[in-house]
């Protein structure tokens, strides 16, 4: 195993930190002092136009943190991910959905295995998959086509596929529609099926692993309501056989444990495959993407996928000066490590990426919210940054107040497009027009502020004055594409998650791991008993726990 470098004990840590001690922020001085401080910041990847200048950066602090990367070895660990090796080491994994989106004719052989010919086998199953449901040559036990395709999955095999829907939604075809079921309250399953007709919908079971408490729970139940509504309707009776094929027309598998799909029920001819090499937080672009590709059809998802692929090209070949996802990493290390700040904001102007900061939650925070190396020794820095968001405008009508004037730093990332899915006016103005305007302004507000002196020459009484006073300075990257295509969705998703990879070098993570979560769901196998009255299983648990169980108990109707 090769020894995680420690950032901290690099030159270009200590030059970092000599350059953070003496920079003054001064955003406005520093464009003022700087007419190409935009452009030269300013850089093309793909489809993306991605403005760097108003973050808390200059040339010397660039080209440190440029070193800093040379001195942890990102280009080396980069290039042993791409090449397939077990960089995943607690898992003991490849680390490959860079591969997931390799053409046709690419050439990648792990282990003895053509990767890219197994990538392209399932796609184009999914692919014929695809197009048989959408076509409505694919049919319900009862010969009616299907209109509602619900994917029962949780975490990477949720997030990904909801939040890439609603983001596409303006390319889905007509007549067909997706939900998501992932939450295992029963409100979640209850209500997303509630008033669909068994006869048209297909359930989509997706799980990695093909274990996970909540998917099981909820496939079972949607197999149940499925089962009892075409009973009562007449369509199937008690008969095994009858059972079997009703559901060997309605559910299908996603999976890398092909042997627990069958053990299900589901027909393994209708399961689609994907490698323990892929995780489940970057599995969107591997068969997790089906009801995706049902819902854009099979050139959708070749675009969405040729877009993750012309970012992972970037992050490969270009040099780290302009090298996108590198720059974005390390600018977040600079705020995390040198300016202490903890959180990080994802703030799209574009109401079809309103799924895109809960994605990147799992996507940043399973991958680096570790506190010891990938060789099992403690981190030496903070790590981890906890990524929340919501669209614009309506964050500005929530929490933007803390961003502009409160006490902590906030680094947000600026999303937005140029053309709008729906071109509207609102009689002679272009609302999109006006929605980017807000966009705009508030990243020079966050970056410029407003002094005092501007703030009383609009006649504002002395005492109110320091209220109304915004610091500025406060850093933002600017994210534009020319509209939310496929590939501009696969593009973002593709920055994200280099930028997660860059900054997990960094600290010496592994950031494809998520021994974390692991806990919690071990604790609520063992509480369950309890919870539903066995007494020797009540009383292992604290105190506190026992009195919060009880009292579920005694309140549960
Ligand atoms: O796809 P599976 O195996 O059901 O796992 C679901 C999710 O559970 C986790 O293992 C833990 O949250 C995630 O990494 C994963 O995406």
């Amino acid at each position: 195993m090769i020894t995680p470098v420690d950032a901290t004990t690099t030159e270009a840590w200590a030059d970092l930190k000599v350059l953070k001690d003496a920079l003054v922020p001064d955003l406005r001085g520093w464009f003022e002092a700087d007419p190409h401080r935009a452009e030269e910041l300013t850089f093309d990847l793909a489809d993306l136009r991605v403005d760097l200048s108003k973050n808390l950066i200059n040339e010397d602090i660039v080209a440190a943190l440029v070193r800093l990367a040379e001195q942890v070895d990102v280009a080396g660990r980069r290039d042993a991910m791409f090449a397939g090796e077990r960089i995943n080491v607690t898992e003991n994994r490849s680390v490959l959905h860079t591969a997931l989106r390799l053409p046709r004719d690419a050439e990648l052989t792990v282990d003895g295995q053509d990767v890219v010919a197994d990538v392209h086998e399932v796609l184009d199953r999914m692919y014929a998959f695809a197009d048989q449901v959408r076509s409505g040559e694919w049919t319900g036990v009862t010969g009616k086509r299907i209109e509602t395709v619900v994917n029962i999955g949780i975490g990477g095999s949720d997030l990904g596929p909801v939040m890439v829907y609603e983001a596409l939604l303006p390319y889905k075809q007509d007549g067909l529609e997706c939900r998501f079921i992932s939450n295992i309250d029963p409100a979640d399953c209850a209500e997303k099926v509630a008033d669909l007709d068994p006869e048209t919908t297909l359930f989509i079971v997706a799980s990695k692993t093909f274990t996970t408490l909540e998917t099981l729970t909820n496939a079972r139940m949607a197999r149940d309501w499925f089962l009892t509504r075409l009973a009562e309707a007449g369509v199937v009776d008690d008969t095994d056989e009858s059972r079997r094929a009703a559901i060997a027309k309605h559910f299908v598998a996603v999976s890398t444990a092909l042997d627990k799909v069958a053990d299900f029920g589901i027909d393994p001819a209708n399961a689609f495959g994907f490698w323990d090499w892929v995780g489940g937080r970057y599995s969107v672009d591997s068969a997790v993407g089906l009801p995706v590709a049902i819902a854009i059809g099979p050139d959708g998802f070749r675009d969405f996928l040729a877009g993750f692929h012309a970012v992972d090209t970037h992050f490969r070949t270009e040099t780290p000066e302009r090298n996108v996802p590198l720059l974005m990493g390390l600018i977040n290390v600079w705020y995390v490590n040198f300016y202490g700040a903890h959180s990080h904001a994802v703030l799209p102007y574009a109401q079809y990426l309103h799924r895109f900061a809960a994605y990147l939650q799992q996507l940043t925070m399973e991958s680096n919210g570790k506190s010891v190396r990938w060789d099992g020794t403690p981190v030496t820095s903070d790590t981890g940054e906890i990524f929340w968001g919501e669209p614009g405008t309506n964050g500005q009508h929530a929490f933007y107040q803390l961003i502009h004037q409160g006490t902590r730093l906030i680094p947000a990332d600026f999303i937005a497009v140029a053309n709008p899915a729906h071109p509207t006016l609102d009689g002679d103005t272009d609302v999109h027009g006006l929605f980017l305007a807000n966009f705009f302004a508030q990243t020079a507000a966050l970056a410029f502020g407003k002094t005092a002196d501007e703030v009383r020459a609009e006649g504002t009484p002395e005492e109110i004055v320091p209220a109304r006073v915004f610091a500025g300075n406060k850093p933002t990257t600017s994210i534009m594409a020319p509209a939310l295509t496929p590939s501009v969705v696969g593009q973002l998703i593709a920055l994200y998650e280099h930028i997660t990879f860059v900054q997990g070098i960094v600290w010496g993570i592994d950031s494809f791991d998520q021994w974390g979560v692991e806990l919690g769901k071990k604790l609520a196998l063992d509480i369950a008993p309890a919870v539903f009255g066995d007494a020797a299983a009540l009383s292992r648990q604290d105190p506190s726990t026992q009195a919060l169980v009880r009292w579920y108990r005694d309140n549960r109707v």
